[in-house]
């Protein structure tokens, strides 16, 4: 993990500063740097601790007790929503001191290790509030070990797993405990969890928020950031979609806790393909998840926010252009409504995906360029808050171009290490700038996972967890380089054809 560009400085304390759980080193730095290419390093911090009295985390363990961060030259630590020149002071696992301008480290702390950035930008590291990993359970579709370090090599510093395709599900405490141990010495990075609310939990709801049940283990000692229900099939059959009664109810359960309840927002609209549709043409999938279905979603996510009034909500993956006016209406009323988009609707286009490629399908489907459109402007208005990856990995089989059709093959696009060099790239074509890029993709997933006086920003006090890279240089995605189990990606193929990030 080493920035080509000024690849010397700060070697032997990167090295350090590679990502270990419980002291072994699990990346070779051949492999970060091979897979890394322009991001050049990720710093996490070394205890685990529950930052926030309700979450729980697993740390990656780093031997880093103190830490200067210190630009050779330029201005480039993200310091607010400024780009700027300064000396930041980590101790451990902590930023202590930010000293503005380039100070001798000597001067600043009696620490050994000093990091220099280079001429790269030092950001907040990511944090990516929607991954699926699917372990325990379908650990062969994505696991910690491999869904992590894919994210640490995207300068991911943070994500908070999904509580389904893991079977069980996370909808119990104790189902929550099978995930701890599941994950526990596989993190490479710091790891949050979401709850699931189905039709038959609502009383596993504020269990699963505070602190478990009495008779469990200490190891519970936290709860979910928040909670994640479908108000459509979730297409694995153990995370049932949920009526607008159980919503009711569990938006009643929530009142008070401070949690989150995140929607996968379509409704079934019987919008089922003509009898002779090709289904291995994207256009049959595409027809029948039209806008319609996450638009009627929304009315009823509007009309329950409305009712429960103070509990928060969240929208999740939102694709369909056409919801963005109820979005902004509710959110001018003053409800504490959020929403998310993901990278593939901001940057893939339906037009141009072809018969068979499945890996390019996902609910609900990546829609034309002047949906897409919408979504960036939605973005630059705050209507749409954040950028997450909804990296939702399967087995190649059930992809299989060709032999599974896109009305029968697994919905979900694997791109967890890719968000920031996908975003970037289109982000600066538009003119927008790298501390909106943070926001949307650190500070606020930060906030919406309860972390954001903690994480999502370079600030005393907060974690020390960085994401450094090369915004001006230039690198493709190669099969080699990806690092999430399957290795399926739709960006691979868009990389060498027409849509080439540049990170
Ligand atoms: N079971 C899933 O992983 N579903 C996911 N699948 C997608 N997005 O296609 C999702 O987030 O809805
Ligand atoms: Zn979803
Ligand atoms: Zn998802």
């Amino acid at each position: 993990m080493i920035n080509i560009r000024k690849s010397t400085v700060h070697t032997a304390n990167t090295l350090r500063a590679q990502a270990l759980v419980n002291d072994h080193s699990v990346i070779s730095s051949a492999e970060f740097s091979q897979s890394r290419k322009n991001i050049s390093l990720v710093v996490t911090s070394t205890q685990l601790k529950s930052v926030n009295p309700h979450v729980t985390y697993y740390r990656s363990g780093r031997n880093l007790s103190e830490v200067v961060l210190r630009p050779e030259s330029g201005n480039r630590i993200l310091i607010g929503n400024e780009l700027i020149p300064a000396t930041v002071v980590v101790v451990n696992g902590k930023i202590t001191k930010i000293h503005p301008g380039v100070l001798d480290p000597i001067s600043v702390c009696d620490c050994g290790n000093v990091i220099n950035a280079g001429d790269s930008v030092v950001m907040p590291g990511i944090v990516d509030s929607h991954v699926h990993v699917n372990e325990p359970g379908r650990t062969e579709w994505e696991g910690f070990w491999t869904a992590t370090r894919a994210a640490a090599a995207g300068g991911i510093t943070t994500l908070i797993d999904m509580p389904l395709n893991s079977i069980p599900p996370t909808t119990t405490v104790s189902n929550l405990l099978e995930k701890h141990h599941a994950a526990d010495g596989k993190c490479h990075v710091d790891v949050g969890f979401w709850g699931g609310v189905v039709p038959d939990n609502v009383d596993d709801l504020q269990p699963l928020v505070e602190n478990g049940v009495d008779d469990l283990q200490p190891l519970v000692e936290n709860g979910v950031v928040g909670f994640k229900c479908f108000l459509i099939h979730s297409g694995v059959d153990e995370f049932p979609s949920v009526e607008e009664t159980h919503v009711d109810e569990a938006l009643s359960k929530l009142k008070g806790t401070g949690s989150v309840l995140a929607f996968h927002a379509e409704v079934d609209c019987s919008s089922n393909p003509e009898n002779d549709a090709n289904p291995n043409e994207y256009k049959t999938f595409l027809e029948s998840r039209p806008p319609q279905m996450e638009k009627d979603a929304i009315e009823l996510v509007a009309k329950l926010c409305r009712k429960h009034g103070d509990v928060r909500c969240h929208i999740v993956h939102l694709s369909a252009a056409d919801a963005i006016p109820t979005i902004a209406k509710l959110k001018a009323e003053g409800y504490p409504l959020t929403v998310e988009t993901c990278p593939h609707y901001l940057t893939l286009n339906a037009d141009t995906i072809s018969d068979n490629d499945t890996t390019f399908k996902c609910c609900p489907p990546i829609r034309n360029p002047e949906n897409q459109e919408k979504l960036w402007e939605a973005l630059k208005e705050g209507v749409i808050d954040l950028i997450v990856s909804d990296h939702s990995p399967c087995v190649a089989e059930l992809k299989q171009p060709g032999v599974k059709d896109f009305m029968s093959a697994w919905g979900g696009i694997s791109s967890v290490q890719f968000g920031l060099p996908i975003i970037w790239t289109s982000a600066k074509d538009r003119g927008l700038s790298i501390s909106d890029v943070s926001r949307w993709m650190s500070r606020n997933p930060a906030q919406l996972a309860g972390l954001g006086n903690t994480k999502g920003q370079i600030q005393e006090g907060y974690d020390a967890d960085f994401v450094v890279w090369d915004p001006e240089a230039d690198t493709l995605i190669e099969e080699s380089s990806i690092l999430h189990r399957n290795k399926l990606t739709p960006y691979k193929h868009r990389q060498l054809t027409e849509f080439k990030a540049v990170w």
